[in-house]
């Protein structure tokens, strides 16, 4: 797991490593500026040959100290750097300015809002070069100005129209550092998206939800690493405690030990009526490769036909209403109920859901599809969600199920911090009193706590092809088998959105949902279980 911080904590921490004496402002920028031109190099190793072009953009705060680090660090490698700086010099604070007169000492500074010079994205000598946002990182706290916004977008539009590779320090400039939304009215605008954006010490939050219009990310260690454990109990130390764990490996053990099937838990799937129980079957099937011992399907009766046809290992019972499933949850060895895939919206459902939700033993239950919009439709099952529930929402149901939530999501963003997805999602567990995993590529989950997680299926981890009908309902059945083995609901949302990406991206091309269960089995080889 990678740990994500919003822009208060990094603060916190730098302060705090500054405050202690391990290090100064000045040495830190330095080696973010140092970070900076290193990315670039490794990025594209064969820039490093020949002295080539730079266009930096400085800002009026530290990240434009980042700036004019990276302007003299790459006019020391015999670059041609034109620097550019928004803002008066007189009133930049005191690290940014020492950078700022070091870089006089070389270069000129030109008027960001100014003439661009003729020629100035010609390619270097040996033909090619950066464009470097450095004007806004976290400090970022309200829209871009409008011949801000206009300029910086020339800027990166001519650089990449002449073959430049656009460079963004800490963040693209716009980009609030803890939604990863533009701020301003019209928030689509994103000028052109940067090939790299170099960060230092741990990615924030906005890197990974939101829309962070960025290429590649890399961080860069600045030498902060243990400063918040050194700092023992001040408060620099709590306000750093993480904003989000990112999703890099499992968070559950998903090792099987031995036993027998029970030992691994007994998942129940309820399903919807004939010609709808696919999505059902694909929950189930998706419940017995994670691992659950044994899955059930409960169906209408008259779609036993069905199922009995189209099921092997995965057993099937009838479940006409609501008393017969509180006849099989009789079985205490029953540890996981999934309702919800092609389940329906009916009287029926209305009642299994009452009857899963009611049920005395309070035991695990995951709540995707049809079961939300009853859920958001029916006050009273809301009021029966419990701890160990898991709602699986994507933005259409989310927004049915928390209105208000999803309306201030929705608005714009014009003051940072703006609310994000993290936020919206924290809301929405506390309210429902339950794990909430609000999908979507930068899925976000949280428990009622507060804890959150993001499995950010961006960039070099992307999986457009799960975007494909059925997915979800796998995703549901992977969450119910987790929790039919003993995961608890946070660590089962966790480890089965995390799986769902990975079997993904590991079949890729021409997946379709029946693809994911069967892919788990490279994924669980490749993890050494
Ligand atoms: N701290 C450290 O030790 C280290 C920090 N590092 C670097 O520092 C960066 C953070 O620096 P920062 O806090 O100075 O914020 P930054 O993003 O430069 O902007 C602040 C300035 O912008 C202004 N401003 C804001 N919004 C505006 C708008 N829409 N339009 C116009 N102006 C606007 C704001 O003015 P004000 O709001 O006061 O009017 C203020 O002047 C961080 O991203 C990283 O790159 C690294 O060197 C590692 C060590
Ligand atoms: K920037």
């Amino acid at each position: 797991m990678t740990e994500l911080l919003t822009s208060a904590q990094m603060r916190a921490i730098e302060a705090a490593a500054i405050a202690s004496g391990m290090v100064t402002g000045l040495e830190l920028m330095e080696r973010a500026g140092r970070g900076v031109v290193e990315a670039i190099f490794e990025e594209w190793p064969a820039l490093r040959a020949a002295p080539q072009r730079a266009v930096v953009l400085c800002g009026p705060g530290n990240n434009g100290g980042d700036g004019f680090v990276v302007a003299r660090l790459l006019k020391e490698w015999g670059w041609e750097v034109a620097l550019f700086l928004y803002g008066d010099p007189a009133r930049l604070p005191p690290d940014a300015r020492t950078n700022y007169l070091r870089w006089c000492g070389t270069g000129e500074v030109r008027d960001f809002l100014g003439e661009i010079p003729e020629g100035l994205f010609d390619a270097g000598p040996s033909g090619d070069g950066v464009v470097v946002d450095a004007l806004f990182g976290t400090g970022l706290a309200r829209p871009l100005d409008a011949r801000v916004r206009a300029r910086l977008a020339e800027f990166r539009a001519q650089g990449q129209f002449c073959g430049l590779h656009s460079v963004a320090v800490d963040m693209p400039s716009g980009i609030d550092s803890d939604s990863g939304r533009f701020l301003g009215e019209d928030e689509g605008w994103s000028g052109v998206q940067a090939d790299l954006c170099v960060t230092f010490h741990r990615p924030r939050v906005g890197h990974f939800v939101g829309e962070p219009s960025v290429g590649r990310l890399v961080v860069k260690d600045i030498g902060l690493d243990g400063i918040a454990d050194r700092m023992g109990r001040g408060a620099a130390c709590r306000e750093s405690t993480s904003a989000a764990d990112l999703i890099c490996r499992w968070s559950g053990d998903l090792r099987k030990s031995g036993g027998h099937k029970y030992t691994h838990g007994h998942a129940l799937i309820l399903s919807g009526p004939p010609g709808r129980a696919g999505a059902g079957r694909l929950a189930a099937r998706g419940a017995l490769r994670i691992g659950a011992g044994l899955v059930t399907l409960g169906c209408p009766p008259d779609a036993m036909p069905e199922n009995a046809a189209r099921l092997d290992a995965v057993m099937l019972r009838p479940v006409a209403d609501g008393n017969a499933l509180a006849e099989l949850l009789v079985d205490p060895r029953v540890n996981a109920v999934c309702l919800g895939p092609g389940l329906g919206t009916g009287a029926r459902e209305m009642d299994l859901v009452a009857a899963a939700l009611g049920d005395a033993q309070r035991r695990a239950v995951v709540l995707d599809a049809d079961a939300l919009t009853l859920v958001a439709r029916h006050p009273e099952l809301f009021a029966l969600l419990h701890e160990a529930c898991v709602l699986t929402p994507h933005a259409g149901e989310f927004a049915r199920l928390f209105p208000d939530i999803a309306e201030r999501l929705a608005a714009p963003a014009v003051t940072g911090p703006a609310f994000s997805r993290l936020d919206a999602t924290r809301a929405a567990a506390a309210r429902a009193g339950c794990v909430v995993l609000f999908k979507g590529p930068d899925t976000v989950i949280a428990d009622p706590a507060g804890r959150c997680a993001v499995n950010a299926a961006l960039r070099e981890r992307a999986a457009p092809w799960l975007a494909t009908a059925g997915s979800g309902d796998v995703l549901a059945g992977f969450i119910a088998g987790l929790l039919a083995r003993g995961f608890s609901p946070f660590d089962a949302a966790c480890t089965g959105g995390w799986l769902h990406v990975e079997a993904a991206r590991r079949f890729g091309p021409g997946l379709i949902a029946e693809d994911l269960p069967e892919a788990l089995s490279v994924v669980f080889r490749d993890l050494g279980l």
